[in-house]
């Protein structure tokens, strides 16, 4: 693990000390917005135009963040149109990388880098930063248009409606108010909340993390046992947000995060409601259990020095949901 500085690579875990040894997650730099016609979105300088073929989208299948770009390329029909590179599980002391040995693990479609960092110089060559995924590239104008998921979400959305044909709306403007209210909270203490309590190194950084993180579980089990999603009948990015999380939280951040005052499992409507919308149609191929054991219990080696992987309990993520 490490970061970029002035576009040369150093190995350095996150910075925990100089924060109470509390994790803080950097923010994202890229923050230009491809939309139908090329204008400017919300943030960043730049608009970029949604053609068919144009851009090309960097994951891990391990991450939450970027599982959340290929849920959102699935459910909107974008296969055909944003190819995808997909990086090894295995993220050591040079960052994510483009080793083909994993099964699923593509490389570097694009350049044949070895490294995704070298995506980062290729766009920037004196960028400082993490090197994180997901990162959208643009093939014509040769640069990174964004490496935030929340905003890629919603640029897959809408932007390419027009040549896919398919105007399946996640963000409609009638909940955006509500769905804003609930992403922050779900942001701050479950998908990232799990994040705090793994990479805390004092513990009152984890105490402050762990308590709010089931909190808000309790919070959405009563939700969900009133309504089917989180805006009630309409499904939303707000559920594809949740769902990430919730997916990896029994085979991985329960033990490896020790988030584990309860399973997933133990919560009958959260689990029922993963259930779902794992079984939403499109969903279960963006699925990389595999990458997603290996990824964390591998490669952070200041939680689990040994690299053992944990046998884990069979889930049935296929069990009928009997929601709606
Ligand atoms: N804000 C980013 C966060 C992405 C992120 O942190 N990705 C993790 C993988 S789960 C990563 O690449 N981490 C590498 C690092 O922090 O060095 C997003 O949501 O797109």
């Amino acid at each position: 693990m490490g970061l970029l500085i002035d576009g040369i690579w150093k190995d350095q875990w996150y910075d925990t000390k100089s924060n109470g040894g509390a994790f803080k997650r950097s923010e994202a730099q890229f923050r230009n917005w491809v939309t139908a016609d090329g204008s400017a979105g919300p943030t960043g300088q730049d608009g970029f135009e949604a053609e068919s073929g144009r851009y090309h989208l960097y994951v891990s299948l391990a991450c939450p963040w970027a599982h959340r770009t290929l849920i959102f390329r699935a459910l909107k029909g974008l296969e055909d149109h944003i190819s995808i590179s997909v990086v090894h599980p295995d993220m050591l002391g040079e960052g994510w990388t483009f080793k083909r040995d994993s099964h699923g693990a593509t490389g570097d479609h694009l350049f044949d880098s070895s490294h995704a960092h070298q995506i980062y110089t290729r766009a920037d060559a004196k960028y400082s930063g993490r090197v994180t995924v997901p990162i959208l590239w643009d093939k014509t104008r040769e640069t990174i248009v964004s490496n935030e998921s929340a905003d890629i979400i919603r640029m897959f959305n809408s932007a390419f409606d027009g040549i896919t044909g398919n105007d399946l709306d996640f963000w409609p403007e009638e909940l955006r108010e509500p769905i804003e209210a609930v992403n922050s909270r779900v942001y701050d203490t479950v998908n990232n909340g799990v994040y705090k309590c793994g990479f805390a190194t004092s513990q009152d950084a984890y105490d402050a993390a762990v308590g709010p993180l089931f909190d808000s579980l309790d919070w959405l089990e009563d939700l969900l046992s009133q309504h089917r999603y989180l805006m009630g009948t309409q499904l939303t990015e707000a559920d594809w947000r949740l769902f990430t999380t919730l997916l990896r939280f029994d085979p991985v951040y329960h033990l490896h995060f020790k988030c584990n005052k309860k399973r997933i499992i133990d919560y009958p409507n959260l689990w029922a409601y993963c259930r779902e919308l794992y079984q939403y149609p499109g969903v279960q191929a963006t699925v990389g259990m595999q990458h997603i054991v290996r990824h964390y219990h591998y490669s952070h080696d200041t939680i689990n020095p040994n690299r053992i992987l944990p046998v884990n309990p069979d889930i049935d993520w296929l069990e009928p949901h009997g929601r709606g």
